[in-house]
């Protein structure tokens, strides 16, 4: 089901656009996928439709977009989590000072992902260790998972 982001903020769009130029999430990136990820009930939701060009088998979508949707909708996830453990707010009265990296991604590919109908990517927090979070992720088309996911992000150090 279609999340209804109205009175939500999206995670990447609290990053300072100094910061935002990623490929697949920053909102200063003109040409990137601008990946938007929310805070629902203590689990972070994307909504992604990815473009024909993004094909692997005819009607089913390359695995390394799904992988790449997958690492930002994680690094995010982890900055989010970062923050609510940390009682920052993500309403967008301020700009998160939280900056998370990929470090380790492992994604498994359980069935085809079917091309043009909107992905859901779901982000659960496994746990946060000093610098280190690990979020487990899944991907669904139509309610399938397609692919599972766990990230190692690594918090920056200011
Ligand atoms: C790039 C800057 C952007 C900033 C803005 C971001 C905005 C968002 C952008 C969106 C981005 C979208 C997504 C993207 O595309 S992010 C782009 C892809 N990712 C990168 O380019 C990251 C490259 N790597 C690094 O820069 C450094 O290695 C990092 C920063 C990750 C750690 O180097 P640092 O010197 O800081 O820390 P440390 O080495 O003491 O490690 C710390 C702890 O972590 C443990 N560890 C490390 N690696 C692994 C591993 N593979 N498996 C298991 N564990 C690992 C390590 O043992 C240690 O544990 P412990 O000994 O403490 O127990």
């Amino acid at each position: 089901m279609k999340l209804n982001t109205k009175n939500l903020k999206a995670i990447q769009d609290l990053y300072p656009d100094e910061l935002a130029h990623c490929y697949g999430c920053g909102k200063m990136n003109p040409n990137g996928f601008h990946l938007k990820s929310y805070m629902v009930d203590n689990e972070t939701i994307a909504h992604f439709t990815p473009e024909p060009k993004y094909t692997a088998l005819p009607g089913s979508v390359y695995g390394g977009l799904l992988a790449s949707i997958l690492d930002c909708h994680g690094t995010g996830s982890a900055a989010a989590f970062v923050c609510e453990n940390e009682n920052i707010p993500l309403d967008g009265s301020i700009n998160i000072p939280i900056r998370c990296v990929t470090a380790s991604l492992k994604v498994d590919f359980k069935a085809p992902t079917q091309m043009g109908v909107a992905l859901e990517l779901k982000g659960k927090l496994r746990s946060i260790e000093g610098r280190k979070i690990w979020v487990d992720m899944t991907l669904s088309a139509n309610g399938t998972i397609c692919a599972s996911g766990e990230i190692l992000a690594i918090r920056l150090k200011d």
